[in-house]
């Protein structure tokens, strides 16, 4: 999907909501535990009830790893469920030397057919370019993340600049907005308006809103652009708004919540 497409989307369901699939056996309603693939059964609930308010999906993919192979093909599964006018992204944090990055590439882009993959920049230019490679496909760079470590390295200050603002501010060398985008935390709000200065046509993926009480207001009023170059992600306060067997409904009830005030945020489109 590309970017114009991808605001196609935005604009059609007034939302820029995107889903993540963080799905946890320990979480899951106890119901779904006998069925034969109880993450592919969950995920496929989920992805009916909220689909028409998520333009995007993502699953992290610790969450499946960590199952084995069974997980990955749960993962496969879900990933084939999802309806193909929206927008996947694997939460997979890869990145390495170069021809190793090709093949993380190879898995989640060819054998996986993921629109996009998140990827650490740590490892500088080389580990990024493979992924950037495949011409259809974003990578999703981790700039200023929402978890409490990321004042850790990503404020380390020299010349002047941030951490996370060289990471905007050098990878912007390596390719465009049609194909880069940034995490910046919904915990980061307070940054929004700066980090959008450096990076004013770029899509940014926003995690931390719901479970990690970031400011949806905030970001969308400091983050969004011209085409609203945001996808703010929420996985627990959704996915897990009930453990019970009206799990679907709920979920479908907090992400109706959300589309809601993006619709209002998204006014200038609409
Ligand atoms: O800076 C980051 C980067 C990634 N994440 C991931 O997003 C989701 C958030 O889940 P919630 O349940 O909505 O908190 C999760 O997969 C994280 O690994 C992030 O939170 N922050």
């Amino acid at each position: 999907m590309n970017r114009s497409q991808l605001f196609e989307q935005i604009k059609k369901k007034k939302s820029y909501l995107c889903v993540g699939l963080d799905t946890d056996l320990q979480k899951i309603p106890k119901h779904l535990l006998s069925a034969a693939d109880p993450v592919f059964e969950f995920n496929k609930q989920i992805i009916d009830a909220t689909h028409k308010y998520t333009v995007a999906y993502k699953p992290n993919i610790a969450f499946y790893e960590a199952l084995g192979p069974k997980g990955w093909e749960s993962l496969q599964k879900t990933l084939e469920y999802i309806p193909k006018d929206i927008f996947t992204i694997a939460d997979a944090k890869r990145g390495d030397i170069g021809n190793t990055s090709s093949l993380y590439a190879r898995a989640f882009f060819e054998q996986m057919n993921f629109d996009s993959i998140t990827v650490a920049p740590y490892m500088g230019e080389d580990s990024v370019k493979p992924f950037l490679d495949f011409k259809n496909k974003w990578v999703i760079l981790l700039a200023h993340t929402s978890n409490p470590g990321s004042s850790d390295f990503q404020l380390f200050e020299s010349n002047g600049r941030k951490l996370y603002e060289e990471v905007i501010r050098k990878s912007q060398q390596w390719s465009t907005p049609d194909q880069l985008m940034y995490v910046v935390g919904a915990t980061q709000a307070e940054k929004m308006q700066s980090i959008r200065a450096l990076a004013p046509d770029h899509f940014f993926l926003v995690p931390g809103i719901g479970a990690q009480g970031g400011d949806l207001e905030m970001v969308s009023k400091f983050g969004m652009n011209d085409h609203c170059g945001l996808l703010v992600n929420s996985a627990r306060a959704i996915i897990y708004a009930s453990a019970e067997k009206d799990f679907s409904k709920r979920a479908s009830e907090e992400a109706a919540k959300v589309q809601q005030s993006m619709e209002i945020y998204l006014h200038a489109f609409t």
